[in-house]
C-alpha cells in the first residue's frame, strides 16, 4: 500500500544505493540568481555542460528592484548575480525571464503560473521554499548549490528517502481565517523542528477545500517547520489548474499525463511514520510575535509566559527581547510602522484580493509605509485586469513591481531597524527585512487589518 509520496519517489529512483541514498531523476530545475553562478562555474572548471537545459528555468528574483526596473541594477553584488544568471544561461540554452520580462517573477510563483510545475514531477531549485510546487502533488525540494550543480550536469540527484507524516486538518475554517494561518497554526503546534527528516502530506477536508493559491501558501510553509517538504494528492482544481499552460501538455500527450495523475493518491491502508490530526475550526487568524515562524498564535490570544512553553527559556526572552515585546503582552492595538504584502507565500492573486477586501473604501494609516509587491509580472497584470489596482489606489496604497522584495531585503527594501512590519512572508528571523527589523508574520487579511489602522487589528471586526 503506497503513499502519494511513495509513489511519486519511486517511479523517478535510477539507481539504489545499498545502504546509501537513492538517485532520482528530476523533471523539473527552477534556477535563481543567489544559488547558481558557483555551480555553473563548477560546471566550467569541469568543462561539462548542462545535461537537459530543456528541462531547466532561471528567473531572477531575489536581488531585482521592485520600482524602476527598466534602469541599471545600482547594487553591484546584485547586479553581477543578475548578470551571471543571464550570461549563464544564454550560453547553456537555458530559458531565462530576466528582469523586465513579461513572464519574470518569483521562482516559486511563475513555475505553476507557466506549467512548469506539474503533478506527480520531481522539482528542485537552489531554493528552500521549492516546496511550494508540492500543492501539485510532486515531490519538490529545496537544493544546495552543490546539488545544483549535480542536477545540471546529470538531472539527477542523491537523496536519501525521508520519513513520511500525514498531517490532517479536518472540518472547516471559520470567517477571516486563511490558509496561511491554518500553516502558521501547523508550524506553531510542531515547532519549527516538529518535522525534521518528514516529507508531510497535507489531507483533509481543509485542504480539499482549499484553493490551489491557498494549497501552494501551506506547502511553502513546510519547511519551516523543518519539513523537507510537502505535497497535496492532485485533484480536479489542481488539473483545472494546470490545464492550457504553457508548459502543459496538450492532445494525447494531455490524457497520458492525466492517466498517471489520476493514479496519485495515498492507497487507504498506507502507513505514515506519523500522522497528526488538528480541527479547522480551533484555527484563528493567526500572528506571529517572536523571531520564528513557530512563535505564533491566534491574533486575540496574549503572548505565552516562558515558564508556560517546554524548552529554552533564555531563547524565548531574547527573542521578544528583540522584538521589544513581554511576555503576558496582548497583540492586538501594538503600533506597526511597515506592511509587506507578497512573497511566494503570499504574492499570488488570491492574496491580494483578500487584501483588497479589507482596504476597499478605507484608508491607508497615515503611519505605514505600505509595500505591495506581486510574486510576477502575471500577477501583477491580474491585479490591474481585476480593477484591484483602482480600489488600492483609492484607499492610498502603490503596486510595485514583483520581485522577493523585502520578504528578505536583498534590494533596496529593507525595514529601518527598530521598526516593526506585518508581514505575508514566511520568515520572522532577526534582521530578515532588513538590520534591526521586527517582522510579524500574518495573513494578507491581518496585513491589510494593520495598514488601515496602523496597529495590529483582528481582521474579523473589518470583513
Ligand atoms: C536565497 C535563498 C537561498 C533562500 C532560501 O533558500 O530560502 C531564500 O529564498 C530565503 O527565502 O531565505
Ligand atoms: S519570496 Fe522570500 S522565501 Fe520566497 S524565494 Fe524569495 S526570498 Fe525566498
Amino acid at each position: 500500500m503506497k503513499t502519494l509520496f511513495d509513489k511519486v519517489w519511486d517511479s523517478h529512483v535510477v539507481k539504489k544505493i545499498e545502504n546509501g541514498p537513492d538517485v532520482l531523476f528530476i523533471d523539473r530545475h527552477m534556477v535563481h540568481e543567489v544559488t547558481s553562478p558557483v555551480a555553473f562555474l563548477g560546471l566550467k572548471s569541469r568543462n561539462i555542460g548542462v545535461k537537459h537545459p530543456e528541462k531547466t528555468f532561471a528567473t531572477a528574483d531575489h536581488n531585482t528592484p521592485t520600482i524602476n526596473q527598466h534602469l541599471p541594477v545600482k547594487d553591484p553584488l546584485s547586479a553581477n548575480q543578475l548578470k551571471a544568471l543571464e550570461e549563464n544561461s544564454k550560453a547553456h540554452g537555458i530559458s531565462y525571464w530576466g528582469l523586465g520580462h513579461e513572464k519574470n517573477g518569483i521562482v516559486h510563483v511563475v513555475g505553476p503560473e507557466y506549467g512548469i510545475t506539474q503533478p506527480g514531477a520531481t522539482i528542485v531549485c537552489g531554493d528552500s521554499h521549492t516546496s511550494t510546487h508540492g500543492a501539485f502533488g510532486a515531490i519538490a525540494f529545496g537544493i544546495g548549490t552543490s546539488e545544483v550543480e549535480m542536477v545540471l550536469a546529470t538531472q539527477c540527484i542523491m537523496q536519501p528517502k525521508p520519513k513520511s507524516m500525514r498531517i490532517n486538518v479536518v472540518g472547516n475554517l471559520n470567517k477571516g481565517v486563511t490558509p496561511k494561518d491554518v500553516a502558521l497554526y501547523i508550524i506553531s503546534q510542531l515547532t519549527t523542528s516538529g518535522a525534521t527528516g518528514y516529507f508531510v502530506e497535507y489531507a483533509g477536508d481543509v485542504f480539499k477545500n482549499m484553493t490551489m493559491e491557498g494549497r501552494m501558501t501551506v506547502c511553502n510553509l513546510s519547511i519551516e517547520m523543518g519539513a523537507r517538504g510537502g505535497m497535496i494528492a492532485p485533484d480536479e482544481k489542481t488539473l483545472e489548474y494546470v490545464k492550457g499552460r504553457e508548459f502543459t501538455p496538450t492532445g494525447a500527450a494531455w490524457d497520458k499525463a492525466k492517466a498517471y495523475w489520476d493514479t496519485l493518491y495515498t492507497e487507504e491502508d498506507a502507513k505514515f511514520d506519523k500522522e497528526l490530526t488538528f480541527k479547522g475550526a480551533d484555527i484563528e487568524p493567526m500572528i506571529t510575535y517572536g523571531t520564528n515562524p513557530g512563535m505564533g498564535m491566534g491574533i486575540g490570544k496574549d503572548i505565552p509566559t516562558a515558564e508556560s512553553l517546554e524548552g529554552g527559556v533564555s531563547t524565548y526572552k531574547k527573542s521578544l527581547q528583540y522584538m521589544a515585546f513581554n511576555e503576558g503582552d496582548s497583540m492586538i492595538g501594538k503600533p506597526i510602522d511597515f506592511v509587506f504584502l507578497g512573497s511566494c507565500t503570499n504574492g499570488r492573486i488570491e492574496d491580494f484580493r483578500a487584501f483588497t477586501e479589507i482596504v476597499k473604501g478605507k484608508q491607508k494609516a497615515p503611519n505605514v509605509t505600505a509595500w505591495l509587491v506581486p510574486g510576477s509580472h502575471k500577477v501583477e497584470a491580474a491585479i490591474k485586469e481585476e480593477g484591484l489596482l483602482d480600489i488600492l489606489t483609492a484607499a492610498g496604497f502603490e503596486l510595485r513591481e514583483p520581485g522577493c522584495s523585502a520578504c528578505l531585503a536583498m534590494n533596496d527594501d529593507k525595514v529601518p531597524a527598530g521598526k516593526y512590519a506585518v508581514s505575508t512572508s514566511n520568515r520572522n528571523f532577526e534582521g530578515r527585512q532588513g538590520p534591526g527589523s521586527r517582522t510579524l508574520l500574518a495573513s494578507p487579511l491581518v496585513a491589510a487589518a494593520a495598514a488601515v489602522t496602523g496597529k495590529v487589528t483582528d481582521p474579523r471586526e473589518l470583513l
